[in-house]
């Protein structure tokens, strides 16, 4: 059993092992200050994201998945530089980027797209889809004339599965369903040609029925375009279903990663079992005993001492209260940051029953 150096290579997934990420978040720590209160001294902070160590590949989906509250946001707006990291690097395909803003971060955001979880709040009501998506084409891809930005709109409609063309750009946001919004905001994203999409929550606002149909247009993007996405989810089921790799965020810590269907299949970290006990399972006897756990995620202005699943966790140990567990590497790129695994070997490392 061995730890994992925490500035190596993260978590690829096995059939890009050795190829190098377009996106990384290496040894990132994003702290928010709060405001002090009358007479309180103390300068303290939200610790939302903690040495965190991700990438992402060409043609893959990595996805992570947490409760709410848990930073996957935070990670989100950092791989979008939309906030600059406390401590640790961005790096695009091996560079440090720092992009706060002006021409860097419109470079960086040709690259690099956010796609929101409320298609609706990104849109401005008071314009029609050709606006929005002319205006993103004309800004990366300059010198177009009026016929190409045209062209490129009905390409880039098409491509979302939104056809005939006519019968989208002249409409406003509200006189669309939510998921044809959230396909003209991947419509959007697209405009800009990039290499990393990342997508925060994309069908949660969703109606059950179309979710799987906007997840499946993604996941033929990723392979029709070599993509790079970021899928941030609390839905570990779909992340099973969707993604390659699978990072699980737990009050601002990645605490297991590794090949989605390993993760989800053979949860080793004892937070990860506890979410897939959680979610709701078709197959699962009605009359079967479902987790205990009803306390919530920790203050993150003042998370707990070593582990900070420790106070809900079932296997806690003297050791969880007082130190971090470093990653433990479960092998076939399976790890986990959990004590439980110090001692096991790969093949024994999960604890016989996840809720007694
Ligand atoms: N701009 C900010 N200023 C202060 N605290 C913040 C800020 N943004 C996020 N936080 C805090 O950081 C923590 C992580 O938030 P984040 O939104 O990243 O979580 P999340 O997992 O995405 O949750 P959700 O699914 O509810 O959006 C939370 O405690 C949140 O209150």
């Amino acid at each position: 059993m061995s730890t994992v150096d925490s500035t190596a290579e993260v978590t690829p997934a096995p059939a890009t092992r050795r190829a190098e990420p377009v996106l990384e978040m290496v040894g990132v720590t994003k702290h928010f200050a709060v405001r002090r209160r009358l007479r309180d001294r103390r300068r303290r902070v939200v610790h939302a994201v903690e040495n965190v160590d991700l990438a992402l590949y060409a043609g893959q989906v990595t996805a992570v998945i947490g409760e709410s509250g848990s930073g996957k946001s935070t990670v989100a707006r950092l791989l979008a530089q939309l906030y600059q990291p406390t401590s640790g690097e961005i790096r695009l395909r091996g560079k440090a980027v720092r992009a706060p803003g002006g021409r860097r971060l419109r470079a960086y955001v040709g690259q690099v797209q956010l796609i929101l979880q409320d298609p609706f709040g990104s849109f401005n009501p008071v314009h029609t889809i050709a606006y929005h998506l002319g205006r993103v084409l004309r800004i990366h891809r300059p010198g177009q004339s009026s016929a190409q930005v045209e062209q490129a709109m009905a390409d880039l409609l098409a491509e979302v599965r939104l056809t005939p063309a006519a019968q989208f750009t002249a409409k406003y946001p509200h006189e669309l369903s939510g998921g044809q919004r959230q396909r003209i905001s991947i419509a959007r994203a697209l405009a800009a040609d990039p290499a990393v999409l990342l997508a925060d929550e994309p069908v949660s606002m969703l109606d059950v029925s179309i979710r799987l149909g906007v997840l499946n247009l993604l996941a033929r993007l990723v392979a029709e375009r070599n993509l790079a996405l970021l899928y941030i989810t609390h839905d570990i089921a779909s992340a099973r279903y969707f993604a390659d790799t699978a990072t699980v965020m737990y009050a601002g810590q990645l605490v297991e990663g590794g090949p989605a269907e390993t993760v989800t299949q053979r949860a080793a970290h004892p937070y990860t079992q506890l979410l897939i006990a959680s979610a709701p399972d078709p197959d699962r006897d009605a009359a079967a005993p479902r987790p205990a756990d009803k306390a919530s995620p920790p203050s993150l202005i003042d998370p707990p001492a070593g582990c900070r699943f420790h106070p809900r966790c079932p296997f806690a140990m003297p050791k969880c209260s007082a130190e971090a567990p470093p990653r433990f590497d479960l092998g076939d790129g399976h790890w986990a940051r959990c004590w439980l695994h110090e001692q096991a070997q790969p093949q024994q490392a999960q604890p016989q029953q996840a809720h007694p």
